[in-house]
């Protein structure tokens, strides 16, 4: 059976344990996670890490613009955190970065990038969002997914699954098993941003919603598990 090629979409929280923006323990929970997910799987992972431990964005006196610069210049620090704590648990790691942020990262080329991920045996990891402002790492993990013809993007965060309204703002929220993108559009679930869902539905990738916080839930999905809710066409 062929390996299937993963997107795997971490929030920066999955590094935080809240008093501090990385924390050594959050870190090794999130590694050995993964450690334990891909040596059971026959996957080629690669990942987008967010950077709302460290940065939302948004302050009165920083233009959108520089808030957005700031914002991806913090996945830079999340990703080299993560690509740190990998190589301490033994596991190979490539990191590019959209931008130029040489010395730090290798700058994103796409040729480049599918030549690692083929080769196996390494977990690539994008850094430095899509280069632009007013986006998102979430539309960062769905134009990498697709790039790199992924199968399908997991998006590991901290509710078990889609609902019908913010769960941790409505009690009443109901969890969706499954649903189109159309729906996940039309319905306006804020999950994840619009321009994420609208590219995963034209380039038919799947998207898997879970809760990562649950031990071994990433395993599940990657082995095929019912675990959270799935958006697809
Ligand atoms: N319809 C919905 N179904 C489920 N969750 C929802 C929904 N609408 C909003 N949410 C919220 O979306 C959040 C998604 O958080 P996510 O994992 O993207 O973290 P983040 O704060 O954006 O991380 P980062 O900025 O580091 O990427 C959830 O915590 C949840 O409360
Ligand atoms: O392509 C991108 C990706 C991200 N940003 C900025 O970075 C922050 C952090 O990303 P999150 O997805 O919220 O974790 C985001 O709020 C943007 O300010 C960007 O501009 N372009």
């Amino acid at each position: 059976m062929a390996a299937k090629r993963v997107l795997l979409k971490l929030s920066g929280e999955s590094l935080s344990d809240g008093s501090s923006s990385i924390s050594a323990n959050s870190l090794l929970r999130t590694v050995n996670e993964i450690k334990s997910a891909v040596t059971c799987s026959r996957v080629q992972l690669a990942v987008v890490i967010g950077a709302g431990n460290i940065w939302r964005g948004a302050c009165k006196f920083i233009e959108r613009v520089t808030a957005d610069k700031m914002g991806m210049l913090v996945t830079v620090m999340n990703s080299l955190a993560l690509s740190d704590a990998l190589a301490k648990a033994g596991m190979k790691s490539n990191l590019f970065s959209a931008n130029g942020v040489s010395g730090f990262a290798e700058n994103f080329n796409r040729e480049k990038v599918i030549r690692c991920i083929e080769q196996g045996n390494t977990t690539v990891i994008f850094a430095g969002g899509t280069g632009n402002p007013f986006f998102t790492t979430d539309t960062t993990a769905a134009l990498r997914a697709a790039e790199i013809k992924a199968d399908m993007l997991l998006k590991a965060t901290q509710v078990d699954g889609v609902y019908s309204a913010d769960p941790k703002k409505n009690k009443d929220a109901v969890k969706f098993n499954s649903l189109t993108f159309k729906e996940a559009l039309d319905k306006h679930l804020k999950i994840m941003d619009y321009e994420a869902f609208s590219l995963c539905m034209q380039t038919n990738i799947s998207i898997t919603v879970f809760d990562f916080y649950k031990d071994g839930n990433l395993k599940k999905v990657l082995n095929g598990e019912k675990v959270g809710t799935i958006v697809e066409a």
